[in-house]
Order: C-alpha cells, then sequence, then structure tokens
C-alpha cells in the first residue's frame, strides 16, 4: 500500500470514533481529507463539525456536512486530526499545514484526542520533521535568536499567511526529549502564537496504518 492509500484506510478507520448526532471536531491535512470524505460517504449523519481550518471547513461545506464555530460548543466528545510527528506518548509535532493554532483550540475542546497518521509518523524522539512555530510577524527574528540558543535553527515559511494572519517559523536541529517542558517554555516567549508540540494537548489514541493494516495505539 502506497502513502495516500494508507491515509485513506485510517481516515476510513477513525468513523469508528464517530457518533451519529455528535458535533465532531476536525484537524487539517492530507490524512483528515481522506476522513471528511470517508466520513461522506458513510452515512453516519453528524450534528455539525468545528473544523481547524479554512481548507477543512471548505472540504465539509462541499460534502454538505454543518460547520459550527468553536464558539458554539462547549465541548467535544472527539477530536480527529493528522500529525507531522507522534512519539510512543502519544506528543505529537503538528503545523506542516500551517494550521496549529486552530487545532490546539480546537483539541483543547476535546475529551479525545484521536490521531490517524501513516506509520511513517511515528518516531522515537519529537524534532526531526521542521517544528512548526506560528508567530506574530514583528516577533519573527527575535524568536530565530531564541531557538539558535537551543540549537535550533529556524526559517521563515515563505509566501505563507495563517488563517490568524501571522507567519510560520519552522525550527530544524532540535530534539525534543520532554515536550512537555518545551511546549510550556516555548509558549511563554513573547511573540509565539502556537507552538507545533501538541504535548498538553496531546493523542488518547492513534490510529497507525502500515503494511500490516491499522494499528490502535492507546495513550
Ligand atoms: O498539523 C497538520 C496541519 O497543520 C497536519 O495534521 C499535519 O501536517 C499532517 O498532515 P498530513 O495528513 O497531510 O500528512
Amino acid at each position: 500500500m502506497n502513502q495516500d492509500q494508507l491515509k485513506q484506510l485510517v481516515g476510513r478507520a477513525a468513523l469508528d470514533y464517530v457518533t451519529p448526532g455528535q458535533i465532531i471536531g476536525v484537524g487539517t491535512g492530507s490524512t483528515v481529507d481522506c476522513f471528511i470524505d470517508a466520513l461522506a460517504g458513510s452515512g453516519i449523519a453528524v450534528a455539525g463539525a468545528v473544523s481547524s481550518s479554512e481548507r477543512s471547513t471548505q472540504r465539509l461545506r462541499q460534502h454538505g456536512i454543518p460547520v459550527l464555530d468553536a464558539a458554539e460548543v462547549s465541548g467535544l466528545t472527539v477530536y480527529i486530526d493528522g500529525a507531522d510527528e507522534i512519539d510512543s506518548n502519544g506528543y505529537m509535532v503538528k503545523g506542516g499545514g500551517a494550521a496549529l493554532t486552530r487545532e490546539k483550540i480546537v483539541a483543547d475542546l476535546a475529551d479525545k484526542f484521536v490521531c490517524i497518521a501513516d506509520a511513517s509518523k511515528l518516531v522515537q524522539t519529537l524534532g526531526k520533521f521542521p517544528l512548526p512555530v506560528e508567530v506574530i510577524p514583528m516577533a519573527a527574528a527575535q524568536l530565530a535568536r531564541r531557538f539558535a540558543a537551543l540549537g535550533g535553527t529556524a526559517t521563515l515559511r515563505a509566501g505563507v499567511v495563517t488563517d490568524n494572519s501571522c507567519h510560520i517559523l519552522d525550527v530544524t536541529g532540535l530534539a525534543i526529549t520532554d515536550p512537555l517542558a518545551f511546549e510550556a517554555e516555548v509558549t511563554l516567549w513573547p511573540g509565539v502564537v502556537t507552538v507545533g508540540v501538541f504535548a498538553r494537548n496531546k493523542a488518547q489514541v492513534c490510529l497507525l496504518g502500515g503494511a500490516d493494516g491499522v494499528r490502535t495505539l492507546s495513550f
């Protein structure tokens, strides 16, 4: 199976976590696109979705799935999203699609984060994938110096303006051995909107697609 087929496989597997009549949280990315398509074709009628990006909102609406504002719900039972990296504790790096801030907001509303990913995303230590950090534009240079002090190299993602009118720094060269402490520290730096380490809002379940099918990891 190629990577696209694995994404479709885990997108379909995530339907097991969707209850008819519920409002669900929906993430962003090519794997989530597969989930949205699978949901639309499944006949499971959800009451609606809280979306983490303009991209997912468009796709949900194209399928006739109602999209609600985050402010209209007080909580969600489940949030389904992909990841750029996930470790054996359910800690993740996210934001490859530049949607990390809204993803963290919607994830925070949910009781359960179900991560859908192909097996290439499972890592021992987070940090090989360039870490996305959404930043206020005027802080970008200073934040790049702060990451350099940690041994990282921050590069402004060219031509990208987020759904929140901010910029993305991609940071290479970090080995994030303590994701909870790293997220807590970087979140405090002035000008950081969201760091793409999801530790406080980690996954409780990961549906990992590989040659043998879907493996369910629980954290
Ligand atoms: O965090 C994300 C978007 O901001 C995505 O979940 C992550 O980039 C994985 O994307 P894909 O499913 O396309 O591999």
